[in-house]
């Protein structure tokens, strides 16, 4: 799974660059078999313009006679036979076939299409200037860019095409209208031109494009975009009795009305709006200086540790209790940890019952280091300590779990914490995570907050910076104010690294209550 991670993705850089190379030599061969057969075409072309001249008198020449009937015996047939289209054709493929293992899969494909989809929905992008590379978002009825990325590129009627279709496939029909209608729009533009990597057609696209509008209740456009599909394909048997079936439809006595376009619901509708308007925003929780308990300081814990050293501490938020630590680590340790866990990266699993399982809402990629792995992992474990007072060896800390996040690559809201007792969390017999203190290990260059649903803030990515939450009361119940979320990176590579902390082994440090409010 290469769309997962987006180490992967760079990966496939130097797979590309592979086959670039080995498409310049196939050119070059091809180029030098045609120089070959356009030096043999000018050779004979040249004869003939001379025998043309006196037939009779050339062919008494038993030599000319003799290369004629040379030329018509074989050299054409050298010429016509001739298999070096082929084996350089077949160069190509053995060289690509090479390449294969490490090239990305349907559901790689798949996967980034639905990460655009997902970054379209997010953070309210606007399809049609997705296509001209822009990341727009309408905002009083014109179009705003919210980022503006380093590098960029436009996106071919095919692009749009094969995002149409992975919608389509899913029967996602307002994603499925909105991409193939950019697609229909741009493979109109380029009607004629024939490119030999693309998949889909004018005709493709206008055909599930046509589908899709039936099925959200347009028949007239449906009808219309057929009738379109028909001048290019009048045989097609399937699109004529459509046709008809739309031409019936329309001509009831009440003819469909259109539902409009409307997103696919998902089991997190309830904290939809607010998710998005949080990873959109940062949200609206009192200021600084609009509540005077957030605040920020140099922080020591009043350890010794710390006392020459001591951290820039920002207060977020006071219920949930969240903080921000300021270069928390350094960009050599960062770099170091993101390659230490390189080598272990799998893709991320979240709790399914008692099991753990891959779903759609985490992707991601993610490795756990043990302190054994490094000496840096021992000192970021003492660190985490001695800010937080907290114990935090194993099995009272989990391992450090490094995570890079893939295209779109996200995290929807959820609990750190184990919400059932069947929870794969409590299988370090430590109890509960009491804490999750979180290192952001790089920048991006837009979106991937942390986004703290209830709360109503979202934290961005702050460079080397680490962030604190309490996630149980001290009574040991789960805190649910502190449902969060990784939002969708829009441009970047995020990598984070989580260090949970399990209830026992805090005995000493952190204070037990029965009040639930504390
Ligand atoms: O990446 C983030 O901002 C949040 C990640 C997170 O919540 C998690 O890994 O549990
Ligand atoms: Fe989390």
């Amino acid at each position: 799974e290469m769309y997962t991670s987006l180490l992967n993705v760079k990966q496939a850089i130097s797979v590309e660059r592979k086959l670039i190379d080995y498409l310049r030599i196939y050119i070059d061969h091809e180029l030098e078999r045609l120089e070959d057969i356009k030096r043999f075409y000018a050779r004979v072309s040249d004869l003939h313009t001379q025998l043309y001249k006196g037939p009779g008198t050339a062919m008494a020449n038993p030599l000319v006679a003799f290369t004629l009937i040379k030329r018509l015996h074989s050299e054409w047939l050298n010429v016509v036979y001739s298999n070096e289209a082929l084996e350089n054709a077949q160069a190509l493929r053995s060289s690509y076939e090479e390449e294969e293992a490490d090239l990305p899969k349907l559901e790689d494909l798949q996967g980034a299409a639905k990460g655009l989809m997902r970054l379209q929905d997010v953070y309210a992008l606007q399809v049609a200037s997705l296509v001209r590379g822009r990341f727009q978002r309408v905002t009083d009825g014109k179009p705003i860019d919210i980022c503006m990325p380093t590098v960029s590129v436009p996106l071919s009627g095919d692009d749009c095409f094969l995002v149409g279709k992975v919608a389509y496939e899913q029967e996602d029909y307002y994603h499925s209208v909105q991409w193939l209608e950019e697609s229909v729009r741009l493979f109109r533009g380029t009607r004629g031109e024939w490119s030999p990597e693309n998949e889909g057609t004018l005709e493709d696209a206008l055909d599930h494009l046509a589908f899709s509008h039936f099925k959200t209740g347009n028949v007239s456009y449906a009808l219309s975009l057929s009738q379109e599909l028909l001048h290019y394909d009048p045989m097609n048997g399937r699109v004529l009795q459509n046709v008809e079936k739309y031409e019936k439809l329309l001509g009831a006595d009440s003819p469909p009305r259109g539902t409009g376009l409307r997103r696919p619901t998902s089991k997190h509708l309830r904290t939809r709006d607010t998710y998005e308007r949080l990873c959109q925003t940062q949200g609206s929780q009192p200021m600084h200086f609009e509540n005077p308990r957030l605040f920020c300081d140099y922080f020591t814990n009043d350890n010794p540790g710390l006392l020459l050293m001591p951290v820039r501490r920002e207060v977020l938020s006071l219920q949930p209790y969240v903080v921000l630590y300021h270069n928390f680590i350094t960009d050599t340790e960062a770099e170091d940890i993101k390659r230490l866990a390189q080598p272990g990266l799998r893709r991320s699993v979240v709790a399914a019952g008692e099991k753990q399982a891959t779903a759609d809402y985490r992707i991601s990629k993610s490795a756990w280091l043990k302190d054994s792995a490094h000496s840096i992992v021992g000192k970021l474990d003492q660190r985490i300590s001695m800010l937080t007072g907290l114990n935090v060896q194993h099995p009272y800390g989990e391992y450090l779990q490094v995570v890079n996040y893939g295209i779109g690559g996200h995290y929807e809201p959820h609990f750190d914490h184990a919400t059932s007792p069947s929870s794969p969390v409590f299988k370090l017999k430590t109890g509960n995570r009491v804490a999750t203190f979180m290192i952001y290990l790089s920048s991006v260059e837009a979106g991937g907050s942390t986004a703290f649903i209830y709360a109503n803030f979202s934290a961005p990515v702050v460079e080397r910076a680490a962030i604190f939450w309490w996630n149980l009361h001290r009574n040991g119940q789960g805190d649910v104010d502190t449902l969060h979320a990784g939002c969708p990176v829009l441009i970047g590579d995020k990598w984070v690294a989580n260090k949970w902390i399990h209830e026992y082994g805090q005995e000493f440090q952190h204070r037990c209550s029965l009040n639930p409010e504390e």
